[in-house]
């Protein structure tokens, strides 16, 4: 089945087509949802920084304005994207993920940060380009790993000061320059919760838009040590047992896929599908 959701580079001087409106992981809606006709969202009076084509919906082409606050437009609100991971479609919420993510790292790179220079859109690719120094940017994503801790029946998951109250989930952490992502397993699962692990499988991957992770996820089976939680970054973990679990993440994430995956393996039922 051909995907609704299709990014692409779009010529912004044509005219026509749909139009999202951004700011700071909201979106402009209005009754009818989040994609305006293009020539009249243009015609009010917006802050625009900067317009973007972004592909097509249903064949229809997509386009972006990113605008510097988000104004107030009679019979229309702003929704945040955290809305639309918990209630919205799968293909909305591509379509959204992929817009935040260039709209607002276009916007944090409008200068050179080589020799302080304006930068442009080069044309034909998704990047930002200084012409003083011919120095390119593309959209800034963030590798991290997820895991899932296991120990027969018993699961590892922990609480995070940022967590809705009561909700644990799996551990996640950003990779360091020159790590390979099985090593940031190992040293965040050490420093997070101070167990070692062992038998690192791959599951799968997700982008997660929050701000530009791209999450690895992975099953580990417990090796060693008592849990000794990291201070300021994890507010409680245990061991949980499987017919026993605390509030989980939301559906669409792959923290709670891993989690859901192992669940079903463990009890015999069918397996969940990786969300994207
Ligand atoms: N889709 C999913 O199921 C889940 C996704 N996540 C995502 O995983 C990512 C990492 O999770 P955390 O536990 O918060 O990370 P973490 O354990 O590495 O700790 C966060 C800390 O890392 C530092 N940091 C922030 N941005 C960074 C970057 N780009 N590179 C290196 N260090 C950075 C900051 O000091 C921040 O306080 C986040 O983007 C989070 O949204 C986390 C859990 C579930
Ligand atoms: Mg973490
Ligand atoms: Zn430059």
């Amino acid at each position: 089945m051909a995907l609704r959701w299709q990014p692409g580079i779009l010529d912004t001087q044509q005219s026509g087509g749909w139009v999202l409106a951004h700011c700071k992981q909201h979106f402009l809606a209005d009754s009818n949802g989040l994609l305006f006709p293009r020539e009249w969202l243009k015609k009010q009076e917006l802050p625009i920084l900067a317009e973007h084509g972004i592909g097509h919906f249903d064949g229809d082409a997509v386009y972006l304005l990113e605008l510097a606050q988000p104004v107030e437009i009679p019979g229309c609100f702003w929704q945040s994207l955290r809305h639309f991971m918990l209630q919205g479609d799968g293909d909305t919420f591509q379509l959204l993920s992929y817009a935040t993510q260039i709209g607002t790292w276009a916007s944090q790179h409008r200068f050179c940060g080589s020799c302080g220079g304006p930068m442009q859109h080069f044309a034909g690719e998704r990047a930002m380009h200084c012409p003083h120094c011919e120095l390119h940017h593309y959209p800034r994503l963030s590798p991290s790993m997820i895991v899932l801790i296991t120990r027969g029946d018993e699961i590892l998951l922990a609480r995070s000061p940022r967590f809705v109250s009561g909700v644990y989930s799996t551990l996640a952490g950003f990779v360091e320059a020159g790590e390979s992502v099985e090593q940031c397993v190992t040293r965040e699962v050490r420093e997070e919760v101070g167990v070692e692990v062992k038998n690192l499988q791959y599951l799968g991957s997700q982008g997660w838009p929050f701000p530009h992770s791209l999450m690895l996820g992975f099953h580990a089976e417990y090796a060693a040590g008592e849990i000794v939680m990291q201070a300021d970054e994890i507010e409680d973990a245990r061991w949980f047992d499987v017919h026993q679990l605390p509030p989980l993440p939301a559906s669409r994430s792959i923290a709670r896929y891993l989690i859901d995956l192992y669940v079903a393996r463990r009890l015999g039922h069918a397996e969940p599908v990786l969300p994207g």
